[in-house]
C-alpha cells in the first residue's frame, strides 16, 4: 500500500499498488500514516515519497469512483498535512504521475523526476477535475495560461517541459530516488514558507480577465456538451481570482456536481471499455496468453487511393518499413505525391518532438507497381476500391507471391472476408482489418476474424493496432461487421425522417446538440452520396438491374427511400460536388447551407408519394436515430459478431464520432433504461411494421424481461455458442 522506512535523516514513503500505484483508500491511509510517523520521529529530518516499481501513482483508483464507500476529497486533507510538514517533503517522480498522483507531489515542497517520466492532470478526460486542491496549487506554480492548458485538457507532458514550466525542479537522467535523498538531505532546515504553495500568490497576467473571457470561449466550443473542461475551467478561475482556501471550496462545490453528473462515470466506462478490448478471445479459447503475434518487420499496402495513403502514412509514422503499391504508373504517381505530402504534414506536426519520420529513404518507404517486390514482406493490407472480384483477384495473387505465413489484411467496409479468403491458399492468413477515413488520423481499427483467421493471425492485427496507435477491436464477418452495420438503420431513420416531414438540417441539429460531431446528413455530404450510391447498385437495390415494376418505396417487402439514389442521380453528391444534401460555396466546399431546393425537392417527392408532411418533434428524431442503432447492437450481441457492449462503444467513440462523455451507444442505453428503450421500439415499429430496424431485437427484449441487468452483466444472458469471434 505505502510502505515506510527510515534511513538516515530521509524517511522514505513508498506509494505500493500494483500496476500503476493508484491511489485505493488503503494507499491514502497508509499515506497519512507514514507521514505522521515521520513527523513524530525526531530523528526524521526529512521525507521522499516516491512510488513503487518505478512509477509515482497515476492518480485516484477509477474503479473505486463506482463503488459505493467512495470518499470523495479524501485526498486533498492528506495533501495539505504534506504541505504543511515542518520537515522538507521531496517527491521522486518517475514512470507517471498523473491526477491524484500529480496534487501529491504538488503538496510536496521539492519535486524532481526522471526525464523520462509523464505528469498531468487527466481527471477531465474521466469527467472530473482535479479535486485534491490541485486546481489551486498548479497555476500558483506554472501560471494560470499552462495550469489551465493542462487541466481543461488532460494531456500528459514530458518531464523536460515540466521542467521548462517550473512544474519540477530538478530533472535527472539516473536514479531518481538516490536524487531525491540527496536533495531531501540538502535542503534540510531551509525554511519552507516559500516551497508551500497555498501560500503562494498566483503569477499576475497583465491582461487576467480578457485572458479568461477568451480561454472560456475556445474551452465551450471544444467541449460540445462535455462539461467537465467548463468546470476545470471554473476551478482555475477561482483559483486566480480568490485565496487559496475559498478557491478550494470552490473546486469541491464544482467536482460535486460533475461526481453526480452522469458524465464522469460514462467516461470512466469509456476508459475501462478502451482496456478490456485489448483483451481479446476466440471460441477456441485462444487470447494473448496462447496466441503470440508475429513480427512485422517490413509491409505492404496495396492501392493508394484515399485509404491506402493514410495506411502508407500510418505505417511510415509507425517506423514500419513498407513496399507502396498500385496497379500503373500513372496512379503509382499520383498516390506517391500524395502520400508524400500527408508524410510532409505529419513531419511538421512532429518537428521538435524526439521522434522524426524517414520517409525520403527507399529502403523505407518504396513506390513500386511491382508485385513481385511483395516476396519479402510479412504483412499486406490491400486497400483498394470496394470491389468483390478485384479484391478476390488480388488475393489469389497475393497467395501465390508473398512468402509462406505472411498475414494478408483486407481494408473493406463491409465485404465478407470468407469470400475474399477463398481465393487464397491459406484462408487462416487473411484477416480483416477496416481503417476510418482519414486512417493516419481516426483512432479505430476494426479487426475482423474470418471463419478460418488463425489466432496468431489476430494476434498480430492487434499488435498492429497497438504499433500504429490505434484502438484495435476484434470482430466477427458479417455484412457492415459492427460499425457499419450499426450506422445503416440510423442514417435509415434518419433518411425516412425526411420523408415524413423533416429536414436535413433539423435532424443534424438534434444529433450534433447529442454530441455527434457530425449530423447524419453532415456526414454523408462529407463522406460522398455516391460511396452509399454504388453499394446499393452493387447490391440490386437500384440502378439498371432493379427488376422494373419494384415499387419506388419498397424492396423485399422493406420500406425503401430513394431519396439518396435520386440525390445521385442529379448529381449531388455532397462537398465534392457542392451539392448534397447542403449547398456549399463552391465544388468541394466545407460551409454547408441549408438549400431551398431540397426543401422543395422534399415537398414535392412527397406529393408524388402521397405523404402527408407532419412535424417531427427532437425527441422523435433521437429515439428513431439512436434506437435503431443501439437495437442493431443487441442484435450483433446475440449472434455473437462482438465479445461484449464496450465493443460496440469503443467502436462508436472511436471511429464514429459518438460523444464520448455519453459512453458510448450501448452504455447510453444502460443509462436511458432497457425498457424504455424497448418501449420506444415498440411504440415506432407498431406505426412503422415495415422496417424491420425498428423491430425489438430478441436480446434486448430478454434483458428486460431479466429485469434491466447492468452492463456489465449482460453477456452472461446469452449462450456461449452464439460467438462468431
Ligand atoms: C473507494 C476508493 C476511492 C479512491 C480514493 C480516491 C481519493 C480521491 C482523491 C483524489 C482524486 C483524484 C482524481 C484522480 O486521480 S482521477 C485518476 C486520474 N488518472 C488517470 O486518469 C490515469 C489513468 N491511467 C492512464 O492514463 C494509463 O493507464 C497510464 C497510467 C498512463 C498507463 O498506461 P498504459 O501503460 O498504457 O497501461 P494501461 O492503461 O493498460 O493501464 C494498466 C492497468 O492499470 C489500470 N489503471 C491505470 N490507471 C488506473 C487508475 N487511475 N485507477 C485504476 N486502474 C488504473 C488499467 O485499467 C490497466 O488495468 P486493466 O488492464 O486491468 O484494465
Amino acid at each position: 500500500m505505502a510502505h515506510y522506512a527510515r534511513g538516515s535523516a530521509v524517511a522514505v514513503i513508498r506509494l505500493c499498488n500494483p500496476p500503476v500505484n493508484a491511489l485505493s483508500l488503503a494507499v491514502l491511509q497508509a499515506l497519512e500514516d507514514g507521514l505522521k510517523k515521520a513527523d513524530a520521529d525526531p530523528s526524521v529530518k526529512a521525507v521522499m515519497i516516491c512510488g513503487e516499481n518505478g512509477k509515482f501513482s497515476a492518480g485516484a483508483d477509477i474503479r473505486g469512483f463506482s463503488s459505493p464507500e467512495r470518499h470523495g476529497g479524501a485526498l486533498g486533507p492528506i495533501v495539505s498535512l504534506i504541505e504543511s510538514s515542518e520537515k522538507p517533503v521531496v517527491a521522486a517522480i518517475e514512470g507517471v504521475a498523473l491526477g491524484g498522483g500529480l496534487e501529491v507531489a504538488l503538496g510536496c515542497h521539492y519535486r524532481i523526476a526522471h526525464m523520462k517520466a509523464q505528469m498531468g492532470l487527466p481527471e477531465v478526460t474521466i469527467g472530473l477535475l482535479p479535486g485534491a486542491e490541485g486546481t489551486q496549487r498548479l497555476p500558483r506554480l506554472i501560471g494560470v495560461p499552462a495550469a489551465l492548458d493542462m487541466i481543461t485538457t488532460g494531456k500528459h507532458i514530458p518531464a523536460t517541459e515540466a521542467l521548462k514550466l517550473g512544474l519540477v525542479d530538478e530533472i535527472v537522467e539516473e536514479n531518481t530516488i538516490e536524487a531525491a535523498i540527496r536533495l531531501a538531505n540538502k535542503v534540510i532546515g531551509q525554511p519552507l514558507g516559500p516551497r508551500r504553495l497555498s501560500l503562494k500568490p498566483i503569477p499576475r497576467l497583465p491582461n487576467m480577465e480578457a485572458f479568461l473571457r477568451e480561454a472560456l470561449v475556445r474551452v465551450k466550443q471544444q467541449a460540445r456538451g462535455w462539461l467537465a473542461p467548463e468546470l476545470c475551467f471554473q476551478a482555475v478561475r477561482a483559483a486566480a481570482e480568490r485565496p487559496f482556501a475559498a478557491g478550494v471550496r470552490r473546486e469541491r462545490e464544482l467536482l460535486q456536481v460533475l461526481l453526480t453528473s452522469g458524465q464522469a462515470r460514462a467516461l470512466q466506462h469509456a476508459f475501462f471499455a478502451e482496456r478490456a478490448v485489448r483483451r481479446w478471445a476466440a471460441p477456441s479459447g485462444a487470447s494473448w496468453s496462447s496466441a503470440a503475434p508475429q513480427p512485422v518487420r517490413k509491409a505492404a499496402v496495396v492501392g493508394l487511393g484515399t485509404m491506402g495513403r493514410g495506411i502508407v502514412t500510418s505505417l511510415v509514422k509507425a517506423n514500419i518499413p513498407l513496399v507502396a503499391l498500385e496497379q500503373n504508373l500513372e496512379y503509382l504517381n499520383k498516390g506517391r505525391k500524395a502520400v508524400m505530402l500527408l508524410l510532409e504534414r505529419e513531419a511538421m506536426k512532429m518537428e521538435g518532438g524526439a521522434q522524426t519520420l524517414d520517409f525520403h529513404n527507399p529502403a523505407r518507404l518504396h513506390f513500386t507497381v511491382d508485385f513481385d517486390l511483395l516476396r519479402d514482406v510479412d504483412l499486406v493490407i490491400e486497400a483498394v476500391f470496394e470491389n468483390m472480384a478485384l479484391k478476390k483477384e488480388i488475393f489469389h495473387k497475393l497467395s501465390k507471391i508473398c512468402k509462406p505465413g505472411a498475414l494478408l489484411c483486407t481494408n473493406t467496409s463491409a465485404l465478407n472476408i470468407d469470400e475474399i479468403a477463398s481465393a487464397t491458399s491459406c484462408p487462416q492468413q487473411v484477416i480483416g482489418t477496416h481503417f476510418f477515413s482519414p486512417a493516419h488520423v481516426m483512432r479505430l481499427l476494426e479487426i475482423i476474424r474470418g471463419r478460418h483467421t488463425s489466432p496468431t493471425a489476430i494476434a498480430t492485427a492487434m499488435q498492429l493496432a497497438k504499433a500504429l496507435k490505434k484502438v484495435g477491436v476484434v470482430v466477427g464477418n458479417c455484412f457492415g461487421f459492427v460499425g457499419n452495420r450499426m450506422m445503416f438503420p440510423y442514417v435509415q431513420q434518419a433518411v425516412f425522417l425526411l420523408e415524413e416531414g423533416s429536414r436535413p438540417e433539423a435532424v443534424d441539429q438534434v444529433l450534433e446538440d447529442f454530441g455527434f460531431k457530425l449530423g447524419p446528413f453532415r456526414m454523408s455530404d462529407l463522406a460522398g452520396l455516391d460511396v452509399g450510391w454504388r453499394s446499393r447498385k452493387d447490391q440490386g437495390l437500384t440502378g439498371p438491374s432493379l427488376p422494373s415494376g419494384t415499387p419506388a418505396r419498397q424492396r423485399h417487402g422493406q420500406r425503401y427511400s430513394p431519396l439518396p439514389d435520386l440525390l445521385c442521380e442529379q448529381g449531388r453528391f455532397g462537398q465534392k460536388t457542392g451539392k448534397g444534401w447542403y449547398q456549399y460555396e463552391q465544388a468541394g466546399g466545407r460551409t454547408a447551407t441549408p438549400d431551398p431546393w431540397l426543401h422543395s425537392f422534399l415537398s414535392h417527392y412527397r406529393d408524388t408519394h402521397h405523404i402527408k408532411t407532419r412535424f417531427i418533434d427532437q425527441e422523435e428524431i433521437l429515439e428513431r436515430c439512436l434506437f435503431s442503432l443501439i437495437n442493431e447492437g443487441f442484435a450483433i450481441l446475440a449472434e455473437g459478431i462482438a465479445s461484449g457492449p464496450e465493443h460496440l462503444d469503443v467502436i462508436y467513440i472511436n471511429g464514429y464520432g459518438w460523444p464520448k462523455h455519453r459512453g458510448g451507444p450501448m452504455f447510453y442505453a444502460s443509462t436511458v433504461g432497457l425498457p424504455r428503450v424497448l418501449a420506444k421500439l415498440q411504440k415506432y415499429s407498431e406505426v412503422h411494421p415495415d422496417v424491420p430496424g425498428l423491430r425489438p431485437s430478441a436480446f434486448l427484449k430478454k434483458l428486460v424481461a431479466a429485469g434491466n441487468p447492468p452492463i456489465k452483466e449482460w453477456m452472461s444472458y446469452l449462450s456461449q455458442q452464439s460467438s462468431k469471434l
